[in-house]
């Protein structure tokens, strides 16, 4: 049995580049970007009328407030936004503007309709105190021609979206994903669709799995295969041709029917470990192939859970280069774990004064699914220490 610092350790050293696709970037959300976004032109690309009003020259409205004269501006045109650029021909006068326009050549301010009074095609400034440059947002501000507006490794989100419509990107280069088989065991499980017998069950663990992986924008399949050892052995030789990953769940453990272990060494796969220092989820296996790496979750429900969350989704996250925070939650309650194990205990998250709070929530250990729904992520107690004191911090795993 090893640790979980180790068992990480080497999940982490199995990492694999699963290359780059163009996709559509309307279909990029949650995918990793796998290149450089660099803005295309200035933002904004022009100098930009941010209020609707009239566009002056302020050298001319400053000279008339100094020498006391009227602030009367004749209207010499209009300016739409998505107009070509027009010209402030004679400063004595102003254009009206619309937001989003162009500022026109030749003006420099815009005053706000609020803050005139148009009257027979004579607009008259009714405040004195104005600025030179206000509400025109300038050519370039917000990024030049050439800057990186979203860096390599970024995960999309509809913040980037925007941008990549903006700068024309059309498909945008992410990292591809793994593809991934799903594979249930066990003769006790039926379908969703079917009225189990009384010592039968149905099947979940492939759904949380299919789930947890869609949160991570991976599509995946599924399959079923009996507690048959040769039947096993046949299908599972197939997947590790056809697929990068193989998730499991079942058949890891000590009973008669647990043959994956078995199946695997005849299969030749190299296992690296066999059973983590943990609770729930101690007989998780994992193991190689050349082109594939399997991870044998073990059968029972929030076994499976753990282990996607604790050791295949940090796997991914390497092998896409994406870097994401530890995050910690303070423990609201004291909690007495006496195995030497790292204990993974559910808990719901709630924030008080800032802080994150994580409340352990009551489960009749790994078999009890219907518990995870009222949790949201996982507290990690260290092993080598019984007693957990409210108000420690610890690590968390979200789920919700
Ligand atoms: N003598 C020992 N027995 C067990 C040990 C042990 O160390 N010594 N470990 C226990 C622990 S911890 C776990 S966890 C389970 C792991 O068992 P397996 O990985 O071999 O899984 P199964 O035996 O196939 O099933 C266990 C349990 O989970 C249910 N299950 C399995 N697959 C699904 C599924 N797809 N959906 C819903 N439920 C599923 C299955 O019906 C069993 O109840 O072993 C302990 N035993
Ligand atoms: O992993 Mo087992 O779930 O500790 O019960
Ligand atoms: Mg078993």
């Amino acid at each position: 049995m090893i640790s979980v610092e180790n068992a990480l350790q080497l999940v982490l050293k199995a990492t694999q580049d699963f290359g780059v696709e163009k996709i559509p970037f309307i279909k990029s959300v949650g995918r990793i970007l796998k290149e450089e976004i660099v803005a295309d032109r200035d933002f904004p690309p022009f100098n930009r009328v941010a209020m609707d009003g009239i566009a002056i020259d302020y050298y001319e409205f400053s000279s008339r407030l100094r020498s006391n004269r009227q602030l009367s501006f004749k209207i010499e045109g209009i300016q739409a936004a998505g107009s070509e650029q027009i010209t402030l021909k004679n400063n004595q006068n102003c254009i009206e503007v619309m937001t989003g326009a162009v500022l026109p050549n030749n003006a420099n301010t815009v005053i706000r309709y609020e803050d005139v009074i148009i009257e027979n095609g004579v607009a008259t400034i009714n405040i004195d105190k104005i600025n030179e440059d206000q509400n025109v947002h300038h050519k370039g501000k917000d990024g030049k021609v050439g800057d990186v507006l979203i860096a390599e490794n970024m995960k999309i989100s509809a913040a980037e979206v925007g941008v990549l419509a903006t700068v024309g990107k059309s498909f945008v280069k992410v990292a591809k994903q793994p593809k991934i088989m799903i594979i249930s065991t066990g003769d006790e499980l039926v379908g969703v669709d079917e009225i189990p017998l009384e010592h039968q069950i149905r099947r979940s663990n492939v759904f949380t799995l299919v789930s947890l992986l869609e949160r991570l924008n991976i599509s995946s399949e599924t399959a079923h295969i009996t507690d048959d050892k040769p039947i096993l052995k046949s299908k599972i030789k197939n997947y590790l041709q056809d697929y990068d990953v193989l998730l499991f769940s079942g058949a890891v453990s000590k009973g008669k029917f647990d043959f994956l272990p078995e199946v695997f060494d005849e299969l030749g796969v190299e296992k690296l470990f066999h059973k983590v220092a943990q609770r729930p989820g101690k007989p998780f296996w994992f193991g190689q192939t050349e082109n594939c790496k399997l991870f044998a979750f073990p059968g029972n429900p929030i076994s499976t859970f753990v282990n996607c969350l604790a050791y295949f989704y940090p796997w991914y996250y390497k092998s896409v280069n994406l870097k994401v925070e530890q995050e910690t939650a303070i423990l609201a309650e004291n909690v007495t774990f006496k195995p030497d194990l790292v204990y993974f205990l559910q808990v719901k998250l709630s924030c008080k004064n800032g802080n994150l709070i994580a409340t352990p929530i009551q489960g009749n250990g790994s078999g009890d699914l219907a518990s995870l729904v009222h949790a949201d992520a996982f507290i990690q107690l260290p092993s080598h220490k019984s007693e957990f004191k409210s108000g420690e911090v610890y690590p968390i795993i979200r789920f919700k």
